[in-house]
């Protein structure tokens, strides 16, 4: 059962959201452009994801967009006529990275193409699940430019320079079973059951401690950005941490008493 998510801006141009139990869907809402990203669906997803965020009746995000396309990339029309100083004076993308400081965990349900900034937006998302018709590719050099919200950064990441350098220097899309042997996606799944199946994931994410889910998010992602050494002493402070919290309290409790825990997200 899907309720519409009414939050301050209650009309979308570009997105629906609506929710199932404690899971927000967040539908791409572009479908004559293949859900290409324009400034005003970044703007909707930014406010979107952040109310989300602050809110506690949701414990996870899942992102879409349609059976066709989860989105073919940045607006090349509202691209196509600007100059240097305007990309640059205006940090044109300095917002579309906002997904990331979104602590509550996303994860991303592609069916068809995820191209460019659709896939870039694809990798700052937490889990990826893939439809059998999906297909991912940074097709920028074809345009003459370069990915430009992380694209290079995440890829060699994920799937380690000599693919990066293949697929961004070439162009050409991967597959689905590609990008799971890749390690880029974590299950490719029927195309019909994708979104059903993420929520589902999704619902078990959101079934625990909000503020755990929030730490585990993060000292995975801050791997990204710092070596092994300060990567565990991160994480060893984050499981300190968690003696501070009654989930921790209660999650252990309940196990010694054989019950379910009880979780209050404190
Ligand atoms: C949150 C992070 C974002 C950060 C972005 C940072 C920088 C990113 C740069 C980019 O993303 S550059 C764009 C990269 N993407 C592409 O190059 C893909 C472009 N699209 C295609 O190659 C094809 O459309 C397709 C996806 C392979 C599908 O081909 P098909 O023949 O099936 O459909 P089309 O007739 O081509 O498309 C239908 C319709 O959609 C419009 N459209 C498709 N993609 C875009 C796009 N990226 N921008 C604007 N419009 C797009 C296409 O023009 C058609 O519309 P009409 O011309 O018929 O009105």
């Amino acid at each position: 059962m899907f309720r519409k998510i009414v939050f301050r801006f209650s009309t979308y141009n570009f997105i629906n959201v609506t929710q199932k139990g404690k899971v927000a869907l967040i539908q791409f809402n572009r479908p004559k452009a293949m859900n290409a990203l324009c400034d005003g669906l970044i703007k909707e997803l930014n406010q979107v994801t952040q109310e989300i965020d602050s809110n506690p009746e949701y414990g996870s995000i899942v992102i879409t967009g349609n059976e066709k396309a989860f989105a073919a990339g940045a607006d090349i029309k509202e691209m196509q006529d600007k100059s240097f100083p305007q990309v640059q004076n205006i940090q044109m993308l300095a917002s579309w990275e906002n997904l990331t400081n979104i602590k509550k965990p996303i994860l991303a349900a592609v069916n068809g193409y995820a191209l460019g900034g659709g896939f870039e937006l694809a990798m700052m998302c937490d889990i990826i699940y893939a439809g059998e018709n999906a297909k991912f590719g940074l097709p920028e050099a074809t345009l003459g430019t370069i990915p430009g919200c992380g694209g290079t950064q995440r890829l060699i990441r994920a799937v380690g320079k000599s693919k990066a350098m293949e697929i961004t220097l070439t162009g050409e899309f991967i597959d689905a079973q590609t990008a799971l042997s890749y390690g880029l996606v974590s299950k490719v799944l029927p195309v019909a059951n994708l979104v059903e199946e993420t929520l589902k994931v999704a619902e078990k994410i959101a079934s625990f401690s909000k503020p755990v889910a929030a730490l585990i998010k993060d000292t995975i992602n801050e791997a990204e950005n710092i070596g092994l050494r300060e990567g565990v002493k991160y994480e060893r402070k984050a499981f300190y941490s968690t003696f501070a919290t009654q989930d921790r309290k209660e999650g252990m409790s309940a196990f010694v008493e054989k019950r379910k825990p009880s979780w209050t997200d404190n």
